[in-house]
């Protein structure tokens, strides 16, 4: 499959987004070292300590999406290997979740990308349904149905889906200047040529 997001990383989307794309708060982290993930969401409201809205969304999600859940910071483990496995078995190509999971280096091992504000073992209710197709806060940034979300190993960024090809080809652009920019500090140039930045107070240029 294609990525969603044509492999740019969460830092060039945001910083080459000129501010449509949202950083979430970095509390929520890769599960897993290597994790990534790029895909439209599929926002789940739950409540906290309880996974049956989870349950039920690994269910429901279309092919292809990534699950996007409020379970307001919550320390439980609400999703493990158990529900990688039926999520990868539905298509869904990872987890966002503000609250906990565990089985962590089994869902490594399965390269089910996951990205929590805690890993913890503690086990979870299962009453309540949930809510899905909703708005739902994760991490400080209000997610909606089909916004663009991608997570690596420097946290989740969220990108509008009315900005989301715009920002891909602004992505683009900064990716070649990245490149230009590299080729020539390899070749010996500094940084503050490069970028025509003050190189500070004196005490390093020459004295007169
Ligand atoms: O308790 C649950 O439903 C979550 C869990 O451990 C798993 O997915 O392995
Ligand atoms: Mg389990």
């Amino acid at each position: 499959m294609t990525d969603a997001a044509r492999g740019h990383s969460t830092a060039t989307l945001y910083e080459a987004s000129s501010s449509a794309a949202r950083a979430c708060d970095p509390a929520l982290r890769a599960a897993w070292p290597g994790a990534r993930v790029a895909g439209p969401a599929f926002t789940v409201q739950g409540i906290g300590g309880d996974n049956l809205a989870l349950h039920r969304a690994v269910a429901a999600a279309p092919v292809g999406s990534v699950l996007v859940v409020d379970l307001q910071g919550a320390q439980y483990g609400h999703w493990g290997e158990i529900l990688a496995v039926a999520a990868q078995q539905r298509g869904i190509l990872g987890l966002v979740v503000d609250g906990g999971v565990r089985d962590a280096a089994e869902q490594a091992e399965l390269d089910f990308p996951v990205f929590a504000r805690h890993v913890t073992v503690v086990g979870t209710g299962k009453e309540h349904p949930g809510q899905f197709d909703v708005p739902v806060r994760v991490a400080d940034v209000v997610v909606h149905p089909g916004d663009l979300v991608v997570g690596d190993a420097d946290g989740v960024v969220v990108v509008p889906a009315e900005a989301v090809a715009t920002t891909l080809d602004q992505s683009d652009d900064r990716v070649a200047a990245e490149r230009r920019a590299l080729e020539a500090i390899r070749s010996g140039v500094t940084t503050l040529e490069y970028y025509n930045l003050p190189s500070g107070s004196g005490m390093s240029g020459p004295r007169t």
